[in-house]
C-alpha cells in the first residue's frame, strides 16, 4: 500500500516513522510519503491560504497550491493508477472501523490535510472531475481540530494496522471493539489476586481461570452485550433497527 500525506506542517506526522507503522514501512509493507504543501506555493511568502469570498472570519487554503501538489502526486504514478483522496474534515462522513477496512484495501490512499476553515471547494471539484479521483471527506468525529494531520494519525494507523503482515497476530484483529459492532469485554492477566490498596484485595473473575472455554466465551460475550449496552446503545439500537426493518418486512 502506498500512503501520501500532503500538509504545511510535515513534522507533525513524524510519529508515522514509530512502532508497527514504521516497522511496516521497512519491511516494505507500506509505502509513505509524506510532502510539504509549501513546495507547491511559489509567491515571495510560499502563501497557502487567503481571506474568504463572501467574508466571514478566518482563512481558507489556496486552490493552486493543493492543485499543484496535487498533480504531483498523480503525474509521479507510473501508469495509469491513481489515488484514493481521503480529506480528514469535521464535515466529513463518520470514520468508522468499516471505513477502516474499506480504506485498506484500497492500494493507493492520499491524505490532504486542511488547515483554516478549510480548502478552497474548487479543489475538491479539480481531484474529481479533473484528475479523475475518488474524493472521501472523512470525520474522526463530530469537534474540530485545527487542521487534518491529527485526524490523519489516527486514520493512517486503523487503516495501516489492516494491511496484512503489519500486525503480526492476525488473531488480535478478530475480536476488536466494532468489528462485529459490539465492544470489547474486559480483560486481566496476572497476579489472580491483586492487592490494589493496603489490605484491598483484587480478583480476577474465577470464570476466566476455570479452564471452561464454553463458560468462559459465554461470560466474554455477555460483558460485551452489557458494555455496549451501557457506553454505545446506539450500537445495540442500530443492529436491533436492522432486525426491527427485517421483521416488520417479514411480519
Ligand atoms: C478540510 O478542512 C479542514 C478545516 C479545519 C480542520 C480540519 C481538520 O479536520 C477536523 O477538524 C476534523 C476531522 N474529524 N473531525 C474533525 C480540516
Amino acid at each position: 500500500m502506498i500512503i501520501d500525506v500532503v500538509s504545511i506542517f510535515p513534522e507533525y506526522l513524524a510519529p508515522l516513522d514509530l512502532s508497527l507503522i514504521g516497522k511496516a514501512r521497512r519491511d516494505g509493507l507500506i509505502d509513505l510519503r509524506v510532502h510539504d504543501l509549501r513546495e507547491f506555493a511559489h509567491d515571495r511568502h510560499r502563501s497557502v491560504d487567503d481571506t474568504p469570498y463572501g467574508g466571514g472570519a478566518g482563512m481558507v487554503m489556496k486552490p493552486q497550491p493543493w492543485a499543484e501538489a496535487l498533480d504531483h502526486l498523480v503525474a509521479s504514478a507510473p501508469d495509469e493508477r491513481r489515488p484514493r483522496l481521503v480529506v480528514p474534515g469535521p464535515g466529513g462522513v463518520p470514520f468508522t472501523q468499516a471505513l477502516a477496512r474499506e480504506l485498506a484495501q484500497e492500494p493507493w490512499l492520499a491524505f490532504a490535510c486542511g488547515r483554516y476553515e478549510g480548502i478552497d471547494e474548487r479543489v475538491y471539484e479539480h481531484a474529481e472531475h479533473d484528475l479523475g479521483l475518488e474524493v472521501s471527506v472523512i470525520s474522526l468525529g463530530d469537534y474540530v481540530l485545527n487542521g487534518g494531520e491529527v485526524a490523519v494519525l489516527a486514520m493512517v494507523e486503523a487503516v495501516a494496522r489492516l494491511v496484512p503482515g503489519v500486525i503480526g497476530n492476525a488473531e488480535s484483529l478478530v475480536e476488536e471493539s466494532h468489528e462485529d459492532g459490539l465492544l470489547e469485554y474486559p480483560v486481566y492477566t496476572k497476579p489472580a489476586s491483586w492487592e490494589s490498596a493496603p489490605g484491598v484485595t483484587r480478583e480476577v473473575p474465577p470464570v476466566l481461570l476455570s479452564g471452561d472455554h464454553g463458560a468462559i466465551a459465554a461470560w466474554r460475550h455477555q460483558q460485551r452485550l452489557e458494555r455496549t449496552a451501557a457506553r454505545r446503545p446506539d450500537l445495540l439500537h442500530a443492529s436491533q433497527a436492522v432486525r426491527g426493518t427485517a421483521g416488520a418486512a417479514g411480519t
